[in-house]
């Protein structure tokens, strides 16, 4: 069975293994951190503010009684990413994980906002690679080693208010993708993860400063914690997948958007390849409402 899949079913254990993550002061980042500490992983953090990041490494030991690494690094700074990625020893799994966003119109947002979400969300997963990869390489432990991206359920479909974020995290699966076949030969698995709104910190925020269109469109899918997003995540990057999903409608969009991305689970390829007609046809449902809630908001507007 094994040799029907390409690329072949793998598993990646963690324990014992570093885990070097970004944006893992906060968040499904430090959520990540913190079940891969009680994994038994060895876990490096990379954030901006020392401050958070100290206070991540304290709330990591109380609850797992391990002591993580803390690194800062603005990820736009390919030279501070380096010396962080060299500081930190050989790295196993890599998960960029580090992101920012804003939820406004194209219209409504400057061109700087728009190069610092493209810039810190795809281009500085670049950076990480870049710098990680040499390592990975080279590594003394030839086991199966992870190059895993928090994409986002934005990275499967472009949603009202979202275009420069949908944007970079469709961005990351181009690149996800295209690097499977540069490093699949050095044993390096990549892995994309796609979770939907998820809490916390930031959410409550957020959803006040969302476009009401953009409220509409979102209302009806569901949230995750941050804890919840972790577990996928780690469970997703150990079974060596491709595309992760994270709750039910996370399945739905993963057969909807499989395109050519790799599958080398054999329940997932059978789903897929039964099940993508019928599920288009629910992808029609959806952006049927959609766009019937965009006319009529408008209309209503034009009302007013
Ligand atoms: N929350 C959600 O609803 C969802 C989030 N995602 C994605 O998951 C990831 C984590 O999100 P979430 O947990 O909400 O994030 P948070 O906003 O809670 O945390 C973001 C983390 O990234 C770090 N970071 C931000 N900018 C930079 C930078 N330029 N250089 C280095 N580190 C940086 C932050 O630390 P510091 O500011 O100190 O640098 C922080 O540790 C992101 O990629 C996000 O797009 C995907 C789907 C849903
Ligand atoms: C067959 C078709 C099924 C269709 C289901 C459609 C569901 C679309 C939901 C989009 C939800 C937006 C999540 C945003 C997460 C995020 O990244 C932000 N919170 C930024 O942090």
């Amino acid at each position: 069975l094994k040799l029907i899949l390409q690329p072949h079913p793998t598993k990646i254990p963690i324990k014992s293994r570093h885990v070097f993550i970004t944006g893992g002061s906060s968040g499904i980042g430090l959520a990540l951190a913190r079940e891969a500490a009680a994994e038994g992983a060895r876990v490096t953090i990379l954030a901006r503010d020392m401050k958070k990041l100290e206070q991540a490494k304290a709330s990591i030991q109380v609850s797992t009684g391990t002591e993580v690494d803390i690194v800062s690094a603005d990820v736009r700074d390919f030279h501070a990413v380096k010396t962080a990625v060299e500081s930190a020893g050989e790295i196993d799994v890599l998960i960029c994980n580090h992101g920012t966003f804003l939820p406004y119109e194209v219209e409504n947002m400057e061109m700087k906002g728009i190069e610092d979400i493209i810039g810190v969300n795809l281009v500085g997963s670049f950076g990480l690679v870049k710098a990680a990869l040499v390592g990975m390489k080279k590594r003394k432990d030839r086991r199966p080693v992870s190059i895993a991206f928090m994409s986002s359920q934005l990275g499967q479909v472009g949603i009202y208010g979202y275009t420069a974020y949908s944007a970079s995290k469709f961005g990351l699966r181009g690149l996800a993708e295209a690097l499977q076949q540069e490093v699949i030969a050095d044993d390096i698995h990549v892995s994309l993860i796609f979770p939907p709104d998820t809490d916390p910190p930031g959410l409550a925020e957020e959803k006040k400063r969302r476009p009401q269109l953009t409220s509409i469109i979102t209302a009806s899918s569901g949230a995750m914690t941050a804890d919840e997003v972790a577990k996928k995540t780690l469970n997703g990057i150990k079974s060596g997948s491709f595309s992760i999903h994270c709750n039910f409608e996370g399945v739905l969009l993963s057969i909807v958007t499989a395109g050519m991305s790799p599958q080398r689970s054999y329940l997932m390829a059978f789903v897929e390849f039964i099940f993508s007609g019928v599920i288009r046809f629910v992808a029609f449902c959806f952006l049927w409402t959609w766009y019937r809630s965009i006319e009529k908001w408008h209309a209503k507007r034009k009302r007013a």
